[in-house]
């Protein structure tokens, strides 16, 4: 719904006020006892007490986006809220830069916090941060990619016993009994806290925790993953990675995930017994991946999966089981000639089995099945596509390569209107047949076995190509978009799925680093970007209209045809 005409645009998205609101009203209805309950539902009640005698719920935090960020305070006030005053938020702006590939210096951040009582009439806050979004900054899609995931959400416990131990005692606590997960962290040198934070499995919406505390703790910042602290540790961390993808794809291998996540759950002898292993080194594997996060000792001398383990069992949803067994296997031996890749400009891959990935794969049909489980188990990215983009007037979708379907299948189910066509290579257009079928939409979608360098199916609404041009270099990527533009209708829009590199090197972890290390070894393609998509799409006639944020670092970038 729009607003009257001549009417002035609000200052604040409705859904903004409304976050605040929400976020306002749950800091007045709770308190450290129920927060604790809400985010850490696993603690026993004797360890909520436990962490509640050292800690407080201090405040919520939620960010919005103003048009600009002088407004905020009357918006505030408003709302009854009286904030202090507002500082550059750093952090915040450097997390939003390297989500959406965007520099740091084109966003504007600040943080400020306002007062609100608690139910059990302690002193807590709000923290808002906001970022500006002025009207016709091209900052909508963000904006909207952020209301859609809440990443920098959170509610915050302040230790009220600034001690390492205690810190260490509650991190603890959190990480195996709370079955949270670490999210990072880091000292503000401006305040002089520490900060840890932690995703949590609460299914009330609140995902993340902040754990603050004064002074500078930074061995419990170093066991939490977030600095280098200790050189050499650090160094031989990183060279003993190999052990640590042979140590998951053997557990995937012997099923470790399925035998101790069953009640009762066996004993380690027992577990040899079924796995057929040698009972004290699969106790010594089970002690590594303890320390790596995978399992956790269960207190009666066995092991449980962690919340990450757990995506080790074979019928979890979106099971990780064969990717485990892909990196483990096929890519561990190539990833072995990462350093002919490097010198040659050559495939690894291709130099170790003597063909190129692709049809390597599928000239072996248990491997070809191997490599479409492994793609299903990052479906997640696709999660809110069929949200995210307005098929109202659309009629046909094209998905070009779309894999085993997971991604047109989504679509479909979610708006029923649209007819679907997916263009595959045919060993792979029976296992999109499959997908859809599950879905229910078979009916409503023609499998397509060809060639997307030889033509691509004409005459679609919408064209999805997803996960495809990272495949491929910048030679090849032409050559797909431009078969692209002689089939997309000029009314017609593509989207594209791919993990975008930040725009700057030193913008943080993202996990399209890794991957197009990957690429270059297994297939001699590349993480790109957005910059760097933008120029093949204007290229290969396509014109960049926005990018929106994925879920696992992936994002969505949408095109038009410009002649
Ligand atoms: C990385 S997968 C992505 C699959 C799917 N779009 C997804 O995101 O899950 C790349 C796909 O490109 C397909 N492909 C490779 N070369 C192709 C070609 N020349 N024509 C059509 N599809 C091709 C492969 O079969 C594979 O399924």
């Amino acid at each position: 719904m729009g607003n009257p005409p001549g009417a002035a645009q609000p200052r604040l998205h409705p859904h903004d006020l409304d976050r605040i609101r929400r976020a306002a009203a749950f800091v007045a209805a709770n308190d450290t006892g129920t927060v604790l309950a809400d985010l850490l539902p696993g603690l026993a009640p004797a360890e909520r007490d436990a962490v509640a005698a050292h800690s407080r719920f201090t405040h919520a935090a939620v960010l919005v986006f103003p048009h600009s960020l002088g407004d905020l305070h009357a918006l505030l006030l408003a709302e009854g809220l009286e904030a202090g005053p507002i500082a550059p938020s750093t952090v915040v702006r450097a997390r939003l830069a390297r989500r959406y590939g965007r520099s740091a210096d084109s966003l504007e951040v600040g943080i400020l916090r306002a007062p609100v009582t608690a139910a059990d009439g302690s002193p807590c806050e709000i923290e808002i941060f906001a970022l500006a979004v002025p009207p016709g900054s091209g900052l909508d899609t963000l904006a909207a990619g952020e209301r859609a995931h809440d990443h920098e959400a959170h509610l915050a416990l302040e230790v009220t016993t600034p001690d390492p131990v205690v810190l260490a005692g509650l991190r603890a606590t959190l990480l195996d009994r709370g079955r949270t997960t670490a999210d990072g962290g880091g000292h503000n040198a401006h305040e002089d806290t520490t900060v840890l934070y932690f995703r949590t499995g609460a299914e009330s919406g609140h995902r993340r925790l902040e754990l603050n505390t004064s002074g500078h703790h930074a061995g419990v910042l170093a066991a939490h993953g977030s600095t280098g602290d200790r050189p050499a540790d650090r160094l031989l961390h990183l060279m003993t990675g190999a052990w640590a993808t042979q140590a998951v794809a053997v557990a995937a291998e012997l099923r470790l995930a399925d035998h101790l996540d069953t009640a009762p759950r066996p004993t380690t002898e027992r577990l040899a017994e079924l796995t057929g292993t040698h009972p004290d080194r699969l106790r010594r594997l089970l002690r590594y991946l303890t320390e790596l996060g995978v399992f956790a000792p269960d207190g009666t001398g066995s092991h449980r999966p962690t919340e990450p383990g757990r995506l080790l069992r074979t019928d979890a949803d979106r099971s990780l089981h064969p990717l485990a067994l892909l990196y483990g296997g096929p890519f561990y031996r190539s990833f072995g000639a990462l350093g002919y890749a490097v010198r040659t400009g050559r495939d690894a891959f291709e130099h170790t089995y003597g063909a190129h990935h692709f049809a390597h794969f599928a000239a072996d049909s248990q491997l070809a099945d191997l490599f479409d489980r492994s793609m299903a188990a990052s479906t997640q990215m696709f999660d809110p596509i069929a949200e995210l983009v307005d098929f109202g007037a659309a009629r046909v979708v094209v998905d070009v390569a779309g894999g085993n379907g997971a991604l047109i299948s989504g679509v479909l189910a979610a708006h029923p209107h649209l007819e679907g066509v997916l263009l595959e290579r045919p060993h792979v257009v029976e296992a999109a047949r499959e997908t859809l079928t599950k879905a229910g939409c078979a009916d409503r979608c023609r499998l397509v076995a060809g060639d997307f360098t030889e033509e691509v199916p004409a005459g679609g609404d919408v064209y999805l190509l997803s996960r495809v041009l990272h495949d491929w270099d910048d030679r090849q990527c032409l050559a797909i978009l431009r078969r692209l533009a002689e089939a997309v209708p000029e009314h017609a829009e593509l989207l594209v799925v791919e993990r975008l590199l930040p725009a700057e090197e030193d913008a943080g972890p993202s996990l399209a680093v890794p991957w197009d290390v990957h690429m270059l070894c297994n297939v001699g393609g590349r993480e790109r970007t957005a910059e760097h998509y933008g120029r093949l799409f204007a290229e290969a006639g396509f014109e960049l209209t926005g990018v929106a944020e994925l879920p696992l670092d992936g994002a969505l970038l949408a095109a038009r045809r410009t002649r």
